[in-house]
């Protein structure tokens, strides 16, 4: 069953000219509600924690030194206040974390969401893993500082409302106690700028670790048939040496300033202890107001060890949020135009005209390419590896746009129609298929995700794959190991095909999609494959002469242009180069058989 999920509250502002904060603002402006109880239940409680040293001050002077008031009265004070800071707390830090969080989810499924929108030149440019493992943290970085900065302005804000306690109690001795302060201030501002580099290092050394030991895994198949564990495994420790080697400087950049920054305040005090007691002593100042001193000095730290916090925050955050923006700002690039329409009611006449295509600032691949295939009919696309084939065949459901020329579907551009719809009606199975960790059944069923088992089974039977279906352990319900390492990719090959055909879709691309599946086996399932393509235009790509053999007529690419069309005895008789192309192809795979 499948179960929606709350999209994101707000989207960044999408005016790349303004500052980063800002562009962010939309996030935090969502949650306003719950942020804004948040940053004042903290307000509140530091507020009412402000009073408490007055409190005590007042007790000692006025119940503990003269007996004036009685000293319980203070007592039920203090418990009231603390019963206030207790709730006001929970709420603060309850609301504040849940916004936090809120902004995290928010700008994670933005990012997804986002990516997932991109088209495949956006893929061919960038390292997906990397990006992905990076944003991670950009995003708790960015995170932190929208919601904590506030959180930490607010802290700083009542230090104010602490300071102007101390100066009425001794304008003096408020100005005296200070003068540490802005040492203090330096110390941690140097502190967090000494380890923003280092742990700027951290983290880029922590991906690096990640990518080795992604490779190690996704590629274990590789670094086992060449028995290459060892090299690997030195990769992998010369990265971890790298990690470690930052750990430790961070460490010692810790231990180096923060005893420094955590003991300097004590000057103050030293400071409040002489002139204080002095003033004591002289008559002019209770013992109270020395402790009440000693506890706002206490309070005042806080804050300034926070501002440089603050500060190296807020400059990770910005270069985070940079390399968010540069993926968010990135616009797909294959999209429906304005006034694009449904494919409906499809025939699947399929025409490729004049196509010139390139990939990204690329030569042209394709040049001056036109293919026309009515509907229902099966061609077989042949030519030299690199010929560009599958090129092709990536343009018919429009994952790139061609430089010149069109690719028409019932003589409609295919830049014309929805995306959607188009690739409805084009189905492609490739050469090496993916398929998700999940069931057999729930990976036929991809694209049609309410399909029933009788549905399920019957695409299952027509592209051969029943018979062993049944023989995994839990049939159906077996669950395929990741990208489908536990099925041959005979096996897997059948499984994408059986996945496209439950969409029935009227335009199908074989892009040598059966290229694994036993030779043997492939001409026992030729009697399904026909059955598929009929009624529907098939476009295979293809080396094996069985394969082409299932084709009403057989295209040549060479040079980026069609260079013979006919049925294979025509070709045969008529173009050496296909005869060429086709022994190549299947001496290479006699090689690999021998092999
Ligand atoms: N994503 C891509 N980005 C840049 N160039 C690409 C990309 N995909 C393919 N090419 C280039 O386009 C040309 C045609 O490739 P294509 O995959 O279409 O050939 P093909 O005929 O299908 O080859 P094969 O039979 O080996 O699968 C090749 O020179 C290839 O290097």
């Amino acid at each position: 069953m499948s179960k929606t999920y709350p999209p994101p509250t707000a989207v960044i502002d999408p005016d790349p000219s303004r500052s980063w904060l800002r562009r962010a603002w939309p996030l935090v402006k969502a949650h306003r509600l719950m942020f804004g109880t948040a940053l004042a239940s903290s307000a509140l409680s530091l507020l009412v924690s402000v009073q408490v040293p007055t409190l005590i001050q007042d007790a000692l002077d006025n119940s503990i030194t003269s007996h004036k008031v009685p000293l319980a009265d203070y007592m039920w004070w203090l418990v009231g206040l603390t019963a206030v800071m207790l709730v006001a707390g929970f709420f603060a830090r309850q609301l504040l974390f849940r916004t936090a969080y809120k902004i995290e989810y928010d700008l994670r499924n933005l990012m997804y969401e986002h990516l997932t929108g991109l088209s495949f030149p956006f893929y061919d440019r960038v390292q997906t893993g990397q990006l992905i493992s990076r944003a991670n943290s950009d995003i708790r970085s960015v995170q932190m500082y929208l919601a904590f900065a506030p959180f930490m302005l607010v802290q700083c804000g009542i230090a104010v409302v602490a300071f102007g306690y101390m100066l009425a109690i001794s304008v003096p001795l408020a100005i005296l106690s200070m003068l540490p302060m802005p040492l203090v201030f330096v110390t941690s501002r140097q502190m967090q700028r000494s380890m923003f580099p280092v742990s700027w290092l951290i983290q880029s050394r922590l991906a690096d670790v990640a990518t080795v030991v992604d490779e190690n895994v996704n590629g274990v198949r590789v670094v086992k048939s060449f028995a290459a564990e060892r090299r690997q495994l030195s990769l992998l420790q010369k990265a971890a040496v790298k990690v470690r080697w930052a750990y430790v400087k961070d460490t010692d950049l810790r231990a180096r300033w923060t005893p420094a920054a955590q003991n300097l305040p004590r000057v103050g005090m030293a400071i409040v202890l002489l002139y204080g007691g002095y003033l004591a002593i002289q008559g002019g100042l209770g013992v109270g107001a020395i402790l009440a001193f000693n506890s706002y000095l206490l309070m005042l730290q806080i804050p300034f060890t926070m501002l440089g916090m603050l500060i190296m925050m807020g400059q990770r955050a910005s270069a985070s949020a940079k390399r968010l923006y540069e993926v968010l700002d990135e616009k797909p690039e294959i999209v429906d135009s304005a006034t694009a329409v449904d494919l409906e009611d499809v025939r699947g006449d399929v025409e490729f005209h004049g196509v010139r295509f390139g990939y990204a600032d690329g030569p042209d691949v394709l040049d001056n390419f036109s293919l026309r295939m009515d509907s229902g009919e099966t061609v077989a696309l042949v030519g030299r590896t690199g010929s560009g084939k599958s090129t092709v065949a990536r343009l018919l459901p429009r994952f790139y746009d061609v430089r010149e020329g069109s690719v028409t579907v019932d003589g409609h551009d295919v830049r014309d129609v929805t995306l959607h719809s188009l690739r409805d009606t084009v189905g492609i199975v490739l050469d090496e298929p993916f398929l998700f960790s999940a069931s057999v059944r729930d990976n036929i069923a991809y694209g049609r995700p309410d399909a029933d088992i009788t549905d399920i089974e019957r695409v299952a039977r027509l592209a051969g794959a029943h018979e062993f279906i049944m023989e995994l352990s839990e049939g159906y319900d077996t669950v395929i190991g990741e990208r489908g390492y536990t099925l041959s990719g005979g096996q897997r090959q059948r499984i994408a095909i059986a996945r496209t055909l439950l969409v029935n879709p009227p335009v199908l691309v074989l892009d040598d999609a059966t290229s694994a599946i036993d030779v043997q086996v492939e001409q026992e399932i030729h009697a399904g494959l026909r059955t598929l393509f009929a009624g529907r235009t098939t476009l295979i790509i293809a080396h094996r002469l069985s394969t082409i053999s299932l084709a009403d007529r057989v295209v040549l690419l060479d040079g980026g242009e069609i260079v013979a069309d006919g049925t294979h005895a025509e070709l045969l008789e008529s173009t050496p180069l296909y005869a060429e192309v086709l022994a190549q192809a299947n001496v290479e795979e006699l090689g690999g058989v021998a092999r």
